[in-house]
C-alpha cells in the first residue's frame, strides 16, 4: 500500500488577496500579509472576524434590510456581513479573487451556466453527477444549448471540439469523477482549452475534493464550484454551494447573477458554514485514512476498487500531480445488483444515504440513488455499474466501519472465512492496528477470500462451506416477505375471558409491520429495535434434537401446546444479560416459532425478521398479538404453508385475499406465540389481530363450546385509548387472577357471571341488528363500562394510575365512563366517548389527561386484520427487496433502499406512511 502525500504538505495558496502595499495597512490588513504562508489548517480556523463588540466568531447578521443610505449593506438578497465575512474566508482557502456562497452546489451550477448562451456549445464529462447531469439535459432540451458528453480522462476525446469555428462557451469537469473515481488531467485540459478555444471557461466541479486536496484555478481552471454541503460543513446539517473564481471580470458576471436571482446563502446558514469550515481538515485527515483503509480492504479481497489512492489506479500519477489527498469517497462492484443491495442493506454503521463528506459514514449504490436520474440505457453506455456499491467515510473509529462492512460482506455472501488463514487474536490485532494500520489492513483482509462464481446458488453453498455446513442445501426465502397486523382493545371481559367467559373487543388503528429477508449465510436473525434486540443465531447450533417428534413440517395445522424442554433450550441461548424482558419474550416467541414451522433443519431457511410496531408496547392494546401474527404469517409464506397474495395465489383485487382456511393456520400459530409470551392467553387478542373487525370471543374452556362472532355495530363508537406509561406483564396479572380464583372461588365466579352478563349485552347492542335508539345504545354502554371497571376492581388488576383516569374523566364537566383495558396493572384505560361530547370538552379532557402525565390517543376502531404485501416487494426475484421512497432531496428522483433498512428507520411515527407507499397489500 502506497501512503499518499499528506494534504498538509501541499503547495502554499496562490496569493491574490495578499499583495496588498506594505505601508499603511490596519491591523487586519498587517495579519492578513502575515498569514500568506500559513498552511491551509490555519487558515481554516482563523477565521477574520470584522465586529463591533469584538466576537470571536462571526455573528449571525439576521436581517433582510440595512438602514442608512451609505452603508457597505442595504439587503441581504445583495449582500450580508454574515454572508460576506464567509466569502472573504473562502477567498484565502481557494486562493481566489472572490467566492460566492449559495444555496446549493447545484444552484452554483445554474448561475454559472447562465454564462452560456443559446446556441453556444457545453463540453462535459460522461461520468458526472446526476443532478449535473439533469441541468445539462435541462439546458440542452429547454435552452437551445449544445451540450456534448465526452470522455475528460482523455484530453486527446476533447480536441476535436475544439479550434477554430467551434461556439465552445463552457468545459465542465469533475476530478475525482462521482461515482466511479476517474481522473481528468485538469492541468492539460486547461491549457488545450486556452490554446484551441480561448473564450471557452474551464469549469471544475471540486465537490470531491474540496480546497483542502485541490484548488483548480490553480491548476487553469476559470471558475471551480464546490457542494458546500459535504466537506466544507462536513455535518449535513446545512445546504450549500461555493462559486470561486480568479479573474475579476467573470466575478462581476456571477456577482449580477446571484444578486438578480437572490441564491445567496442565507446568513444562518453561511454562519453554519463558517463554523463547519474551521474543523475541515482534521476531520477530512480522518476520512482519507479511513478511505485509504477500507478500498486497500476491498482491493485485497478481489473486488474491483475504484480509488485513486490505489497505486494501481489508471490515472494514479495524474491524481497525485494535481490533489494532494484521494478523497474519502470509493466505490467497488461485487458483480451482481442483489448481492449489492443485501450488503447494502446488512451495514449498520454505514447509513444509507445520497451525499458524502460528513462525520458519519454512508453507503448507498448510484445507479439506485444519487444517479438514479441518469436513464439505465444511458447508465449502460456510460459504464456505470447497476450493482456498483459507493462508500463515503466519515470519521468514525476505521475499525468500527471495517468490522461493520465486513458483517455485511459475510452475511451478503460476497466473501467467505478463508480456512487456510490462521487468525491472530484480537489483542494482537490491536496491537497492529497501533503500530501499522496498513500491516492491520491487510491481515483483516487475508482472513476471507471470495466464492468462485457470482451464481447464486454456488455463493449460498460457498457461505456454508465457509461456515464448515459442507452441503447442506437450506430451504431459501425468494425475497422480502412483508405483513402487518393490528392491535385491539378488549371492551368487556379481559381476565374473565381467560377462564371461558365471553369477552367484547375490536382492532384498533395501530399496527406491528414485519418484514423476514433473505439471507444466504446459514443464520438466522431478529431484529426489534423498539426493544433494542438485535440477535443472530448460527441455524445449525439451535436444538433441532429436542424438537418433539410429531413435527414433520408437512401439517397445515398448528400445535396448540407448547413444549417445555425445547422452550427451555431456546431460552438457554438468549443471552439475557442486561436486556430488559420484553425483548427476551420476542427473540423466544420468534425463535420457537421459526423452530417448528421449520421442523427440521435442512427446512429451515436463512432470513432476517424485523419488526416495529406504532402500538405501545406492553400497554394492554395487544402489542404482542399483533407480533405474534406477524411472525406467524411471515414464516407460514416463507414456508408455502400458506397461499401467498403477492404471487396471486388466491388474491383477487375484489375478492378477500387472504382464504379462511389460511387465517385459522395463522391464528392459530400466533396463538402458541401468544403462549411463549403469556403462559395461558384466552386467544382474544390473537383472534382480533389475525381478522381484524370487532368480535365476541368466547374461549372453549372445560369441554364448553368456545366461539367468534362479528360485531358490527362497533364502527360508530368513539373511544379514547388513555397510555398510563405504567409498565405491567400481562403473563403474571393473568396468573394473579387464576390464583386469586382458587383462593376465593365464590367471589371470582360471581364476578365473571356478572361480566357475562354484560357481555351479552354488549354483543347484542353491537351485533348490527340492535333496534335499541342511539342515546339509550351509549347509555347502557356507559354504564357497562363503569360496571365492568369494578368488577376488574374486584379482581385486584386496576391499578392507582388507572384509577386516577377513571376520576379525572367521570368528573364535572366531563361525566364520561372510563374502564382498564387489556391486563390492566397499569398499561391503558378506554373512555367512551358519547356522540355529542362537544369538541372542546374533548379538547379540555385531552389536556386534562396530557397534564396528568398519561398519553390520550383517538384511534380508529375495527380496521383490517392481518395484512400481506401484494406488490413486487414480496414476489419474484432477491433483487426486488428494495422500496423507493419518495424524496425531496433535489440530487435523485427516488432513493431506494432495503425494506428491511427502511422498516428500522420508518420510526414509530413514519410507519404507517411507510407500509402505505409499499403498494397494494391483502387483508383477511
Ligand atoms: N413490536 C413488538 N416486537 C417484538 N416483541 C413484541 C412487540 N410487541 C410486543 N412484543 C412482546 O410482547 C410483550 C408484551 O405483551 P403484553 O404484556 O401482552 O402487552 P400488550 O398488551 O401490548 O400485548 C413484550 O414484552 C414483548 O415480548
Ligand atoms: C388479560 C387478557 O384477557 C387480555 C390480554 O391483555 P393484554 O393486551 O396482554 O394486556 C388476557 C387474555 O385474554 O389472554
Amino acid at each position: 500500500m502506497t501512503t499518499p502525500p499528506t494534504p498538509s504538505d501541499s503547495a502554499s495558496l496562490a496569493t491574490s488577496i495578499f499583495s496588498l502595499p506594505q505601508k499603511g495597512r490596519t491591523e487586519a490588513e498587517q495579519r492578513l500579509a502575515r498569514s500568506a504562508n500559513w498552511r491551509f489548517s490555519t487558515l481554516c480556523a482563523a477565521v477574520d472576524t470584522k465586529d463591533q463588540y469584538g466576537a470571536s466568531s462571526t455573528p449571525i447578521y439576521q436581517t433582510a434590510t440595512f438602514k442608512g443610505m451609505d452603508g457597505q449593506y442595504d439587503y441581504t438578497r445583495s449582500g450580508n456581513p454574515t454572508r460576506g465575512g464567509l466569502e472573504s474566508h473562502l477567498a484565502r482557502l481557494y486562493g481566489a479573487t472572490q467566492t460566492f456562497a449559495l444555496s446549493t452546489g447545484m444552484t452554483c451550477l445554474d448561475m454559472i451556466l447562465r454564462l452560456v448562451k443559446p446556441g453556444e456549445t457545453i463540453l462535459a464529462g460522461d461520468d458526472l453527477y446526476g443532478g449535473t447531469n439533469r441541468l445539462l439535459t435541462y439546458l440542452g432540451t429547454h435552452g437551445g444549448i449544445d451540450v456534448r458528453h465526452v470522455d475528460t480522462t482523455r484530453v486527446e476525446e476533447l480536441l476535436p471540439h475544439l479550434g477554430p469555428g467551434n461556439k465552445v462557451k463552457a468545459v465542465l469537469l469533475e476530478s475525482p469523477t462521482n461515482p466511479l473515481l476517474k481522473i481528468a488531467d485538469i492541468r492539460n485540459i486547461s491549457k488545450a482549452v486556452k490554446a484551441g478555444s480561448p473564450a471557452a471557461l474551464v469549469i471544475v466541479d471540486n465537490t470531491m475534493m474540496s480546497p483542502y486536496l485541490q484548488r483548480p484555478l490553480e491548476l487553469g481552471a476559470d471558475i471551480v464550484y464546490d457542494s458546500a454541503t459535504k466537506y466544507l460543513s462536513g455535518h449535513h446539517d446545512l445546504m450549500a454551494g461555493i462559486i470561486a473564481v480568479a479573474d475579476p471580470d467573470i466575478a462581476k458576471s456571477i456577482a449580477y447573477l446571484i444578486n438578480s436571482v437572490g441564491s445567496g446563502l442565507a446568513p444562518f446558514d453561511s454562519f453554519l458554514l463558517l463554523r463547519g469550515i474551521k474543523t475541515m481538515s482534521i476531520r477530512m485527515d480522518r476520512q482519507l485514512l479511513t478511505a485509504q483503509l477500507v478500498a486497500t480492504y476491498l482491493d485485497e479481497l478481489g473486488f474491483l476498487t475504484h480509488y485513486p489512492g490505489l497505486k494501481r489506479h489508471p490515472k494514479y500519477d495524474i491524481h497525485w500531480s494535481q490533489a494532494s489527498g484521494a478523497g474519502a469517497v470509493l466505490s467497488f462492484v461485487t458483480g451482481d445488483k442483489a448481492m449489492s443491495e443485501r450488503i447494502v442493506g446488512g451495514t449498520r454503521l454505514w447509513g444509507i444515504s445520497v451525499s458524502f463528506g460528513a462525520v458519519n459514514s454512508l453507503i448507498s449504490m448510484p445507479c439506485l440513488m444519487s444517479h438514479a436520474s441518469i436513464s439505465a440505457a444511458v447508465r449502460a453506455e456510460r459504464g456505470l455499474p447497476e450493482n456498483l456499491i459507493r462508500l463515503c467515510c466519515g470519521i468514525e473509529d476505521p475499525r468500527d466501519l471495517i468490522d461493520d462492512l465486513e458483517h455485511a460482506l459475510l452475511a451478503a455472501g460476497a466473501i467467505v472465512p478463508d480456512h487456510s488463514y490462521e487468525a491472530v487474536s484480537r489483542h494482537a490485532s490491536e496491537e497492529i492496528y497501533n503500530h501499522d494500520p496498513d500491516a492491520w489492513i491487510l491481515e483483516r483482509a487475508r482472513a476471507y477470500t471470495r466464492p468462485k462464481g457470482t451464481d447464486m446458488e454456488k455463493l449460498v453453498k460457498g457461505v456454508q462451506a465457509g461456515l464448515g455446513l459442507g452441503d447442506v442445501e437450506r430451504k431459501t426465502i425468494k425475497s422480502d416477505i412483508v405483513v402487518s397486523a393490528p392491535g385491539k382493545v378488549i371492551l368487556f371481559g379481559e381476565h374473565a375471558v381467560v377462564h371461558g367467559v365471553s369477552a367484547v373487543a375490536t382492532s384498533v388503528d395501530l399496527r406491528c409491520f414485519g418484514v423476514l429477508s433473505p439471507r444466504s449465510d446459514s443464520k438466522v436473525a431478529l431484529e426489534v429495535p423498539d426493544l433494542n434486540v438485535e440477535a443472530e443465531w448460527d441455524i445449525s447450533a439451535l436444538p433441532w434434537n429436542l424438537l418433539p417428534v410429531h413435527i414433520d413440517g408437512s401439517r397445515r395445522v398448528a400445535d396448540k401446546e407448547l413444549d417445555p424442554p425445547l422452550l427451555a433450550a431456546i431460552e438457554s441461548l438468549i443471552t439475557s444479560n442486561d436486556v430488559a424482558n420484553p425483548a427476551i419474550g420476542s427473540q423466544l416467541a420468534f425463535l420457537y416459532l421459526y423452530m417448528v414451522i421449520s421442523a427440521k433443519e435442512s427446512n429451515a431457511p436463512s432470513g432476517t425478521f424485523t419488526a416495529s410496531s406504532n402500538l405501545p408496547i406492553g400497554a394492554g392494546l395487544g402489542s404482542s398479538a399483533a407480533y405474534s401474527t406477524c411472525i406467524a404469517s411471515a414464516l407460514l409464506l416463507a414456508h408455502n404453508h400458506i397461499d401467498n397474495p403477492a404471487l396471486g395465489e388466491s388474491f383477487s383485487s375484489s375478492g378477500p385475499g387472504i382464504s379462511p382456511g389460511d387465517t385459522d393456520l395463522i391464528d392459530g400459530w400466533a396463538f402458541l406465540s401468544e403462549k411463549v409470551l403469556h403462559g395461558n392467553p384466552s386467544g382474544i387478542d390473537n383472534a382480533v389481530s389475525v381478522r381484524g373487525g370487532a368480535v365476541s370471543f368466547t374461549r372453549s374452556v372445560g369441554g364448553r363450546k368456545g366461539g367468534l362472532e362479528t360485531l358490527n355495530g362497533f364502527s360508530s363508537v368513539r373511544l379514547l385509548l388513555t397510555d398510563t406509561h405504567v409498565p405491567r406483564d400481562t403473563k403474571s396479572l393473568v396468573a394473579g387472577v387464576a390464583a386469586k380464583r382458587l383462593a376465593e372461588p365464590a367471589l371470582v365466579d360471581s364476578t365473571f357471571d356478572s361480566i357475562q352478563s354484560i357481555s351479552d349485552e354488549a354483543r347484542g347492542l353491537l351485533g348490527g341488528q340492535s333496534h335499541v335508539g342511539r342515546d339509550r345504545l351509549v347509555h347502557r354502554l356507559s354504564a357497562m363500562i363503569t360496571e365492568n371497571h369494578q368488577h376488574l376492581v374486584t379482581l385486584g388488576v386496576s391499578h392507582p394510575s388507572l384509577e386516577m383516569i377513571v376520576s379525572a374523566t367521570s368528573a364535572e364537566p366531563f361525566n364520561l365512563s372510563t374502564k382498564l383495558t387489556g391486563a390492566g396493572g397499569g398499561g391503558c384505560a378506554v373512555t367512551l366517548i358519547p356522540d355529542d361530547f362537544p369538541d372542546t370538552e374533548l379538547d379540555s379532557l385531552l389536556s386534562t389527561l396530557r397534564n396528568m402525565g398519561f398519553t390520550p390517543h383517538l384511534t380508529s376502531l375495527g380496521v383490517p386484520g392481518l395484512g400481506i404485501l401484494s406488490s413486487s416487494g414480496s414476489s419474484a426475484s432477491p433483487s426486488q427487496s428494495t422500496d423507493v421512497l419518495p424524496t425531496d432531496e433535489g440530487n435523485n428522483d427516488g432513493m431506494v433502499v432495503p425494506k428491511r433498512a427502511a422498516l428500522r428507520e420508518a420510526g414509530r411515527d413514519g410507519l404507517a406512511s411507510w407500509a402505505r407507499g409499499l403498494g397494494p397489500w391483502s387483508y383477511t
